[in-house]
């Protein structure tokens, strides 16, 4: 298990950024490894993202020891996303079986997990948010059948898609983390139209379901000072409270959005108009 630690910029820092360290800042990219648990620990609002890929074995995670506590949920709940094949998440022996697009809610206090494929010709592919915590929510199973969806967008503007949410007050209760995938429909490039900020939640990206050669290019910071990272499949961009987020795919993708911060009001957000930006 490994597990990487950043420490957050602000809109003036990025100011200054090369592409390099805009990258190493607000990009992740190391987060699916054949049988290996990674974490990447973000002092934006404390949200940590993992991924964790079973292929020739069962994989074994929870431990607290990077993070100072007894284990790594001891003060934390986590949202566990399916990406990929049938997989089965196993929370202090009380197992769950995910398939693709199935989303795991693990409540504060879990002790040891551990992560497995039904298949290595397919693995599961495992993706995690996990937030800080101030009470005990339940474990549970939201299958992509019990999530709510929420068709957006307009063909004619390449921006239809159809949205998810699995870990919201609606669906399934949590202390403060909301998860969610936002599929793409055929033709269509653009997510997250209009663009838009919320000042009381940070957000993470993570893209998926890209094939090899294509990549999302991901538009962030202030409006009036915008930014752009290529991203390729699997990867997962930060998304600070002061940071619009919205991109443009080469091919077909869909993401996993997760936020956390003050409140869990989905459209507690500022709408930019394109024409804002710069
Ligand atoms: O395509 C979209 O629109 C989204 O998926 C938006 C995200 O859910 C989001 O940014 C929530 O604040
Ligand atoms: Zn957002």
């Amino acid at each position: 298990m490994t597990m990487k630690i950043l420490y957050g910029a602000g809109p003036q820092d990025v100011k200054g950024y090369d592409t390099e360290q805009l990258r190493a800042e607000f990009l992740v990219e190391d987060l699916f490894r054949p049988d290996s648990v990674s974490f990447t620990y973000t002092h934006v609002d404390r949200l940590i993202l993992g991924g964790a890929v079973p292929v020739s074995k069962t994989l074994e995670f929870g431990s607290g020891e990077d993070i100072g506590t007894s284990h790594l949920l001891s003060a934390r709940e986590m949202g566990i996303a399916n990406l990929g094949g049938p997989g089965t998440i196993t929370v202090d022996g009380q197992s769950f079986d995910l398939n693709n697009r199935d989303v795991l809610y693990v409540g504060r206090g879990a002790r040891v997990l551990k992560a497995s494929s039904v298949s290595a010709e397919r693995p599961a592919r495992f993706y995690m948010n996990s937030v800080p915590a101030g009470a005990d929510v339940p474990h549970r199973l939201i299958t992509q059948a019990e999530s709510k969806p929420l068709d957006l967008g307009d063909a004619r503007r390449s921006n239809k898609r159809q949205l998810r949410m699995y870990i919201h007050p609606e669906v399934a209760p949590s202390c403060l983390l909301l998860m969610g995938i936002t599929d793409l429909a055929e033709g269509s490039i653009w997510n997250t139209m209009p663009p838009h900020l919320h000042e009381r939640r940070m957000e993470a990206y993570c893209y998926f379901d890209l094939s090899e050669e294509d990549r999302v290019i991901h538009l962030m910071g202030r409006p009036e000072e915008t930014r752009h990272l290529i991203v390729a499949d699997g990867n997962a961009v930060l998304s600070p409270a002061w940071s619009i987020h919205m991109g443009a795919g080469t091919g077909p993708y869909a993401f996993v959005w997760g936020m956390t911060g003050e409140n869990q009001e989905y459209n507690d957000v500022t709408p930019v108009a394109l024409s804002e930006l710069k």
